[in-house]
């Protein structure tokens, strides 16, 4: 094990509460890249040099040069990704991937094209997938699956702090090899994966204040890093909507801002733990000129069968329970973040 004892830090930004990444490079010499570290999807993208000038998500962002880099090795294939909130399309190539400190060799997409909406909005440049290497397009294998096969960390996990204060530095932190005891108290809570190979757990209900409203039966969770938000059903998430008297309107829900301080917590019962939201982590404050807007973060997706339905348990719910990730024995951690 290197000079952290087997774990490898990578401090994260916090923009908005809604998105967090860090920063990666690629290439030699190095070209740096923000990426989000998303468990919701296993492969890694970055924008390409050779990206059309037209596509504004791209020239607004850094851009990988192979030209630039001597370790840089063609590939060509073809590789499309599609997520809850976008498409990238572009061509693989092989190059050093370095993430806290770790370098390896790793084929990666070079994106040509990223659909407007919303990369526009992406504070970031690229995604790197944590998933496991089933979910991975091309049958790449994933990056954490190439640093684990270096038996350089301590433990064949990874964690994840997501701060709930933009001010707050680090906004965040993924840790590979172990969990990091500043971002989190109590104990840990685990899950096994529902279903080998996704960071999927089953939910066994989920309750509006005493009320138990859905999932009794049990339903699945994906926890993924790579959303904002939390999403479930259409018809469960508006459902819990209309009780809490949030409005949809074309950007998501709202509440007044007066109503807030009553809203009751949403819990999720998780392995007979149940991890409630208050409106403290539910509910997004936006301080405006006119008035406040505060925006609820939950929001309405019918995943498509086989995947779905499905609940999706993303930043704001990691922004309240610190998560470990472990691939060694396919399960969850949560405990209750700073
Ligand atoms: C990280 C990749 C990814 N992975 C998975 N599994 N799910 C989804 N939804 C995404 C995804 C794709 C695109 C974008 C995104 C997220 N964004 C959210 C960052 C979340 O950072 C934690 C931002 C955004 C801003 C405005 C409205 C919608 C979205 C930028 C656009």
């Amino acid at each position: 094990p290197g000079p952290n004892n087997g774990t490898v830090p990578t401090p994260l930004t916090n923009y908005l509460d809604t998105q967090y990444f860090g920063e990666i490079s690629i290439g030699s010499p190095p070209q740096m890249f923000n990426v989000v570290f998303d468990t919701g999807s296993a492969n890694l993208w970055v924008p390409s040099q050779s990206c059309s000038p037209f596509s504004t998500a791209c020239f607004t962002h850094n851009r990988y040069d192979s030209s630039q880099s001597h370790t840089h090795v063609e590939n060509g294939t073809g590789f499309s990704i599609n997520y809850a909130s976008g498409t990238i399309r572009g061509f693989l190539s092989e190059d050093v991937v370095v993430v806290g400190g770790l370098p390896v060799v790793q084929v990666f997409a070079e994106a040509t094209s990223l659909s407007a909406m919303p990369f526009i909005f992406a504070k970031f440049d690229g995604v790197l997938g944590m998933g496991y290497p089933s979910v991975a397009i091309d049958g790449i294998t994933p990056v954490f699956d190439r640093i684990m096969s270096q038996h350089v960390l301590k433990e064949e996990v990874f964690s994840i702090y997501y701060s709930r204060d933009p001010k707050h530095s680090p906004g965040g932190e993924l840790l590979l090899g172990g969990t990091d005891p500043n971002y989190y108290t109590g104990n840990f809570n685990y899950l096994e994966t529902r279903e080998m190979g996704k960071w999927e757990v089953t939910i066994k209900g989920v309750s509006l204040g005493a009320k138990m409203m859905f999932c009794e039966e049990g339903c699945t969770a994906v926890i993924d890093t790579g959303s904002s938000y939390i999403t479930g059903p259409a018809s469960s998430v508006s459902m819990l909507m209309e009780t809490i008297g949030a409005q949809l309107d074309e950007t998501g829900y709202k509440v007044n801002c007066e109503t807030v301080k009553m809203l009751p917590s949403v819990t999720f019962l998780l392995g007979g733990q149940e991890y409630a939201l208050t409106h403290e982590d539910y509910i997004i404050w936006q301080s405006q000129i006119e008035e406040d807007v505060c925006i609820v973060s939950f929001r309405d997706l019918d995943v498509p069968p086989p995947t779905g339905p499905v609940w999706i348990l993303g930043a704001n719910f990691i922004a309240r329970y610190y998560t470990e990730f472990d691939r060694r024995n396919n399960r969850i951690g949560f405990a209750t973040a700073v």
